[in-house]
């Protein structure tokens, strides 16, 4: 899923990737909003297989319809309608917050269809992008709830140490790339979440909670298997105090009776069925962040002991 405010860059960095030929077959979903299909006017010939949805917000109004983009995406593909693809893009509008969309894409009947949530890529106009932290909301979540961001116009910005600063307040552990016009080598786009060290990052988050923009980033670890019948209702009493506020809550979690860590995930209400990890992390140490938009730090802080609870003996 690939955000990023209004004019920071979205459909040039789009396109690029899609002219790249490192690029692995992709379907493109483009989300507008408005009436004028200006984005599927520049993609269109790049790629067969683009979908787009009606004029409006992914994000609110038309949230069924991203579902039924993916489905119909998945019968032609099935059907050998279209080009085969391993991929899907999903380019939104600049003034969504990504929660929303980040669950209808990790929700069962997504996950149904064969699709898994690669992770959140938010674009960062190098020149603009700090004044728009300042006046929209919007643009904080996207960078807050992002696996990875992306600074755009470097070419333009006399330094980007600033907006690095900045972006580095509302989610230290995203990975920052750059870009000018777009070119950049896709797999460092396309890494999502495998490209993230969970580890270290809860590890840093742990004594050091940041606060920015009233985003709330906080981690731990814990060493030792943990009790999933213990873990998940914790989890779910959190989520149902405090999903408005939740943006998202990673974790790697080794469980008891589990060979292999499993990835957890959780968006606004929604957690979502853990999946096992596929990169290595180091043995025996599980790792969970949470990143909450006005979120009570004592509230996190209550969550993580009844985790290290949760630790079997
Ligand atoms: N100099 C420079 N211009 C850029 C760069 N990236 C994008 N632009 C320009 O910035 C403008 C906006 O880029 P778009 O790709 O349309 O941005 P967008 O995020 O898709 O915009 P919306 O669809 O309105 O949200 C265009 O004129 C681009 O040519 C860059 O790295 N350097």
């Amino acid at each position: 899923m690939l955000s990023g405010f209004l004019g920071s860059g979205k459909s040039t960095l789009l396109n690029a990737m899609l002219r790249n030929r490192d690029m692995p077959p992709t379907a493109v979903i483009i989300n507008e909003f408005g009436e004028v299909a200006i984005d599927h006017a520049l993609i269109e010939g790049v790629v067969d297989g683009v979908t787009l949805l009606g004029s409006g917000c992914v994000c609110c109004a038309v949230r069924s319809d991203l579902e039924a983009a993916l489905r119909d995406l998945y019968l032609k593909h099935v059907r050998g309608l279209i080009p085969p693809f391993s991929r899907v893009i999903l380019e939104t509008t600049g003034l969504a917050d990504p929660g929303p969309v980040l669950q209808t894409l990790s929700s069962r009947p997504v996950q149904m269809l064969r699709y898994r949530l690669n992770g959140l890529v938010t674009l960062v106009d190098a020149v603009h992008g700090e004044a728009a932290l300042a006046r929209h909301h919007e643009a904080v979540q996207q960078i807050a709830m992002a696996d990875s961001i992306v600074l755009t116009k470097i070419d333009l910005a006399s330094s980007t140490d600033a907006v690095r600063a900045a972006v580095h307040d509302i989610n230290p552990s995203a990975t920052v790339l750059a870009a000018i016009r777009g070119e950049i080598a896709p797999h460092l786009v396309l890494a999502g979440r495998a490209g993230a060290d969970l580890g270290s990052e809860a590890k840093a988050l742990t004594n050091t909670a940041h606060h920015s923009h009233g985003i709330l980033s906080k981690g731990r670890q814990f060493h030792g298997r943990l009790d999933w019948e213990k873990v998940e209702p914790l989890l779910r009493a959190f989520l149902r105090m405090n999903g408005d506020r939740l943006l998202r809550l990673k974790g790697i979690l080794w469980l008891g009776g589990v060979e292999r860590p499993v990835a957890v995930h959780a968006v606004h209400h929604s957690l979502y069925p853990v999946d096992p990890v596929a990169a290595s992390v180091e043995p025996g140490i599980s790792s969970v962040v949470v990143i909450g938009d006005h979120l009570d730090e004592a509230v996190v802080d209550e969550l993580m002991n009844g985790l290290a609870s949760a630790v079997e003996a």
